[in-house]
């Protein structure tokens, strides 16, 4: 792996406008679901990520062909193969989401168990639950998950948590089972309406994406269609907070204001001026803004991946901030790198006590996960002096050409 980081200098207040790419959370589990059908499928405005890009390989490795140019990818698929290996599975999470579809498609798919990661232990046992509902027997062994079942028949599952994850695979499972699938406590999120919006274009019957109860009415079969993803919520919310805490006025350009109204909420209530324009969100940022609490929560709760972002700002805020992570049990890991740059942060349990300090200063840290890497590129646009940022491979998971977007913006942050 080759080893780059970023240097991210003490940066003038952000100018100009961003355009926000397409989300990442809506592309992994579209492109999963282009398994369902033979047709050929087009997507549009689809982020150049690293994770779009293992999802490529991934259903390439099923016998899909891709051709991936200019932000369309064009996907047709044979598939002729039931089993995702680890090599493949183990590079992201988002990769088990290819076991609802294989399983609706073939009756059958063995796939490696993805391992937790830096946030959090992340099992997977609502997405089992809910295959089982549906008929399909699991087993679990030498690392692997497989299911199997003549035929899946649709039922009602009540999910313990609202699980994304759980919600679009149970979803895709469902597609082509005998009868009415009802997923109830399902989750919420603008990507799970824009899948389900998806699989609808598709000849799929789904109703109610975006309430907490989902019916499924199962179909014999999908057709290719052509579908353009949403703009990516938490990119959005990042450059806004990077607006905010550099006292800058930068243009906010394809966004989908309902979908970053907590982050609004949020930001308007500690001083920030946010405003709508024909072309986008205005952000007019304060170096004085107050401190906030903040509780993550799912969708329409303030979302856990802007919760580093949020830390990071609230470091230098007037008073002291409470922030509390219900969704994930272990993601404070940017804290210690935070306390690097002289935040003063204390954890108790699921919450971080930030007292806001007069200046951060510039630090070698590094980033342990997507969003943890986020918060500490707009640490550094505040911090005194100059901040170098290890392990960013995290940060290209998620964001499109962060630097070149902030560069644009007037920052002072270069990739080496
Ligand atoms: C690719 C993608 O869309 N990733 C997002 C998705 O992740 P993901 O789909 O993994 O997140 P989930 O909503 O499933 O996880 C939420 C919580 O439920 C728990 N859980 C989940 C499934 C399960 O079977 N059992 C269980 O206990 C998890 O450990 C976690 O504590 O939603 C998260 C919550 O908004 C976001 O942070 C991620 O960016
Ligand atoms: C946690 C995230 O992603 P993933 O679920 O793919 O790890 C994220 O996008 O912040």
């Amino acid at each position: 792996m080759i080893r780059t980081k970023f240097i991210v200098e003490k940066s003038p207040p952000l100018k100009g406008s961003v355009k926000i790419s397409g989300a990442k959370n809506s592309v992994l589990p579209i492109i999963a679901a282009s398994l369902l059908s033979s047709g050929e499928i087009v997507l549009d405005d689809i982020p150049t990520l690293k994770d779009v890009n293992v999802m490529i390989e991934l259903i390439k490795h099923f016998g899909a062909i891709c051709d991936f140019e200019n932000e369309k990818l064009k996907i047709k698929i044979d598939i002729k193969d039931v089993e995702a290996p680890y090599e493949l599975v183990k590079k992201m999470r988002a990769s088990f989401l290819v076991m609802g579809p294989i399983l609706a498609r073939l009756g059958h798919a063995k796939i490696s168990m993805p391992g937790g990661c830096a946030i959090g232990s992340r099992p997977i046992d609502l997405h089992l639950k809910g295959f089982q509902t549906l008929g399909a027997d699991i087993t679990i062994g030498h690392g692997y998950v497989e299911a199997r079942a003549q035929k899946l028949t649709g039922k009602k599952i009540y999910l313990d948590f609202p699980s994304v994850g759980a919600t679009e695979n149970i979803m895709m499972a469902a597609v082509f089972a005998d009868g009415i699938t009802i997923i109830e406590n399902a989750a919420e999120e603008p990507e799970i309406v824009d899948l389900a919006n998806f699989l609808n274009k598709m000849g799929a019957k789904i109703k109610g994406a975006g309430t907490d109860t989902i019916r499924i009415e199962g179909v014999k079969e999908l057709k290719g269609v052509e579908h353009t993803v949403i703009p990516d919520r938490i990119e959005a919310g990042t450059f806004m907070v990077a607006a905010a805490m550099t006292g800058g006025n930068v243009l906010i350009e394809n966004v989908i204001v309902d979908h970053v109204r907590p982050i609004i909420a949020k930001l308007t209530e500690c001083g920030i001026k946010i405003t709508e324009e024909p072309k986008g969100l205005r952000v007019k940022g304060t170096k004085n803004y107050k401190a906030l609490d903040i509780k993550t929560l799912p969708y329409p709760g303030f979302p856990t991946d802007m919760q580093a972002q949020m830390m990071a700002m609230m470091t230098v805020a007037k008073g002291t901030s409470v922030i509390i992570e219900t969704v994930f049990e272990n993601r404070f890991m940017h804290v210690d790198e935070l306390k690097r740059m002289g935040a003063n942060i204390k954890i108790e349990g699921r919450s971080a006590v930030v007292t806001g300090v007069d200046h951060l200063t510039g630090a070698e840290v590094k980033a342990t996960d997507l969003r943890a890497g986020a918060a500490l590129v707009l640490a550094g646009l505040i911090a005194e002096g100059k901040t170098e940022i290890n392990d960013i491979y995290h940060i290209d998971r998620g964001y499109v050409k962060m630097e070149e977007k902030l560069k644009n913006l007037g920052a002072i942050i270069y990739r080496i």
